[in-house]
């Protein structure tokens, strides 16, 4: 992050002290294993409150949130440093636009991350949507296909809005299961997991409340339906993911400019050619020019030549 001016993390004075406690304690446990710095990439379609996430974990207003879809296709650093730690947040756009994945807002995102190591990606989404679409697979395979599928090991499914009544009675842990298991099942057939490889290594799900009328405890935390204070929670989990043995991607050129890390199934596409050609065309060419042959020749010849049924 050479280019980047860290500012010293002011913010987290902004959190009530049971907060600010959890997360000085976290970031001494990163520190403790040798981790002094975490580069957290922040990814999902647009609207879905990945500015709100970066300003609630900073704890000030540094991107800006808007109700209607960002203009811009710059992602954004921002870096603060707080007791030898730094902690870096890039707010990406909403890739989405017209309906399909805008491949220049991918190219714009992939050249800004070019030399940078990213240690986690938070994939968001709400929770009170009520379905998964193509688009969201769409994203999830643009984040595959640009960073190899590897990324998703050091991914967390943020779900923002998670301060809601769920519809028809249900049970706030039962619709968030649901919503949960949903939003994954698209990470999963998005970024092209097989099953088994996907369950052993779970992407875990955190909830997330923006609003400034998000709830409180006696402590003056941001909490939950569910009581959890979501902050410490988020950064805890982050945290998890961090240690849980997989390597940070790290963004060099060949990742940019090479072929799409997930597309080593192309390098069988000649062998495929080649033998389409020798054995399958070259054998319909060859049967080809018997029939013609067959064709041409009167039976009586055909018959001398052996190529017919002598009793024919
Ligand atoms: N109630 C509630 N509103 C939220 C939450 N997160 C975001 N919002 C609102 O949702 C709208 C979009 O939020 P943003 O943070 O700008 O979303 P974004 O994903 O960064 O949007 P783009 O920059 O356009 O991609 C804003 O009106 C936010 O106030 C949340 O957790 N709860």
């Amino acid at each position: 992050m050479a280019s980047q001016v860290t500012r010293e993390w002011s913010g987290i004075q902004q959190f009530p002290v049971a907060t600010q406690t959890k997360l000085l304690e976290l970031l001494a446990k990163l520190r403790n294993d040798n981790v002094n710095s975490l580069t957290i990439l922040v990814m999902g379609k647009g609207g879905v409150g990945k500015s709100s996430t970066v300003n609630s974990i900073l704890g000030e207003r540094v991107a800006p949130v808007s109700a209607f879809q960002s203009e811009g296709l710059r992602p954004v650093l921002y870096s603060r440093s707080r007791a030898g730690f730094t902690l870096n947040i890039i707010d990406t756009p909403g890739i989405i636009e017209g309906g399909y994945v805008n491949e220049h807002a991918v190219e714009v995102i992939k050249r800004f991350l070019l030399n940078k190591t990213i240690d986690i990606l938070l994939y968001v989404e709400r929770l009170d949507s009520y379905r998964v679409d193509n688009l969201d697979r769409q994203v999830i395979k643009a984040i595959a296909d640009s960073f190899g599928k590897g990324i998703w090991r050091r991914g967390v499914v943020v779900l923002t809005h998670a301060q809601l009544s769920p519809p028809d009675g249900l049970n706030y842990e039962d619709f968030f299961a649901k919503r949960s298991e949903a939003v994954l099942r698209v990470v999963r057939l998005g970024a092209r997991i097989k099953r088994q490889e996907f369950q052993e290594n779970a992407i875990p799900v955190a909830l997330v409340e923006n609003s400034g009328r998000c709830n409180t405890n006696d402590n003056g935390e941001k909490v939950l339906p569910n009581g959890i204070a979501w902050i410490p929670s988020l950064v805890n989990t982050i945290t998890e993911v961090v240690s849980n043995g997989s390597k940070p991607i790290f963004v060099d050129k060949k990742l940019i400019d090479g072929p799409n890390p997930n597309a080593w199934g192309k390098i069988w596409i000649p062998l495929i050619v080649a033998f389409q050609y020798f054995v399958v065309i070259k054998g319909i060419k060859k049967q080809i020019k018997e029939d013609i042959a067959k064709d041409d020749r009167p039976l009586w010849e055909l018959r001398d030549l052996g190529l017919a049924d002598r009793n024919f």
